[in-house]
């Protein structure tokens, strides 16, 4: 199925990119070439016959159930940091820069962020910067080895998500390399998320409608279903699971650095299957240092970029003020202080 318009879809087209792995040129363009067709049009996608085992994503969801399992005071030892490390209790966030729907009921669901690890004597001294710090693990005594797994798979998306960024600017008809300075220390969360079942009420959402910030995210999701994305027509298309997939989607960061040639699709997730639904979005972002500036190649000739260049942690640091009750809870004390 290729979308003949933006927006005009009715599924989620699924990408086979076993071919970037190869040397095969005229595959890679190929691959490439449908990429950009799918991220102009829908911002979706399904991404199979990437390298990561299977196992290695049921590790993480494994590990997941574990964790969510504990009892909440164990958890909320945890509970997510200044530098948006850790453990967000149910009903912790509330989309409000939604500009998707008014949103006022909080998202059904309790997740855990891990991002890129910065150790306090990091050799770069980012420790103590914004968004920079070490993240917050579970006692190896009660979850043994799920520092390793979770670490494992953070090494094998950020793998994948390189690849992905390499065939984006394949997609553009620029040098493979030529976006990867941006991704020099990338900025990077993997989210474990547990959506219990939910009542059927109206305007209650385990995820609500919402774009992701940053650049690409890569999903894995279990058998439950509840994702759904956005169409033209406001219809709301199904993401099912699919195995072995990665739903990847168009961040808004990405859809401003293509100068609007990319969409950044909203979606949201509603669990009423009667089960408890585990998924796990890794985002993979820009540098926190990047400057984002709208690429040539995506301005068409005697017109002016779209937006201004932001720099990426910057840019990050708003969004997140916005959408997470603690946050403004840290920013009121700072402006206090
Ligand atoms: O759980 C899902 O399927 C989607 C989660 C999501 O959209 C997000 O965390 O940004
Ligand atoms: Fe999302």
């Amino acid at each position: 199925m290729a979308a003949s318009e933006r927006g005009d879809f009715s599924e989620i087209p699924m990408l086979d990119v076993s071919g970037l792995y190869g040397g095969d040129e005229a595959a890679i363009r190929e691959i490439a070439s449908t990429l950009r067709g799918y991220l102009e049009n829908i911002g979706f996608l399904y991404v199979v016959g990437h390298s990561i085992p299977r196992a290695d994503v049921e590790a993480v969801r494994e590990a997941s159930k574990r964790f969510f399992a504990l009892p909440e005071e164990q958890k909320l030892a945890l509970k997510i940091d200044k530098n948006f490390r850790g453990y967000l209790p149910f009903a912790g966030s509330t989309i409000v820069t939604s500009s998707v729907a008014t949103v006022s009921k909080p998202n059904q669901s309790e997740s855990i962020f891990f991002m890129h690890e910065v150790e306090a004597d990091d050799p770069r001294a980012l420790a103590g910067k914004p968004l920079q710090g070490p993240n917050q693990w579970p006692d190896e005594a009660v979850l043994p080895g799920f520092h390793a797994t979770i670490q494992r798979y953070v090494d094998a998306m950020s793998t994948l998500a390189r690849k992905m960024v390499g065939a984006i600017s394949i997609s553009l008809g620029l040098p493979a390399d030529s976006l990867d300075r941006h991704f020099d220390d990338p900025t990077t969360f993997l989210r474990l998320l547990h959506y219990p079942t939910q009542p059927k009420e109206e305007g209650l959402f385990g995820s609500a409608p919402h774009t992701d910030y940053g650049f690409i995210t890569l999903l894995a999701q279990d058998d439950v279903g509840g994702l759904e994305v956005k169409n033209k027509a406001g219809d709301w298309v199904p993401a099912p699971p699919v195995p072995d997939s990665f739903v990847m989607n168009v961040g808004d960061i990405l859809a401003r650095w293509s100068n609007d040639q990319f969409v950044s699709t909203p979606h949201r997730v509603i669990n009423r299957s009667g089960r408890e639904r585990y998924s796990q979005p890794f985002f993979f972002d820009p540098s926190m240092e990047a400057t984002i500036e709208a690429l040539p190649v995506c301005v068409p000739q005697g017109t002016a970029p779209k937006y201004g260049p932001v720099e990426y942690g910057d840019y990050l640091m708003e969004r997140i003020d916005k959408n997470y009750h603690y946050r403004k809870k840290l920013a009121a004390e700072a402006g206090d202080a």
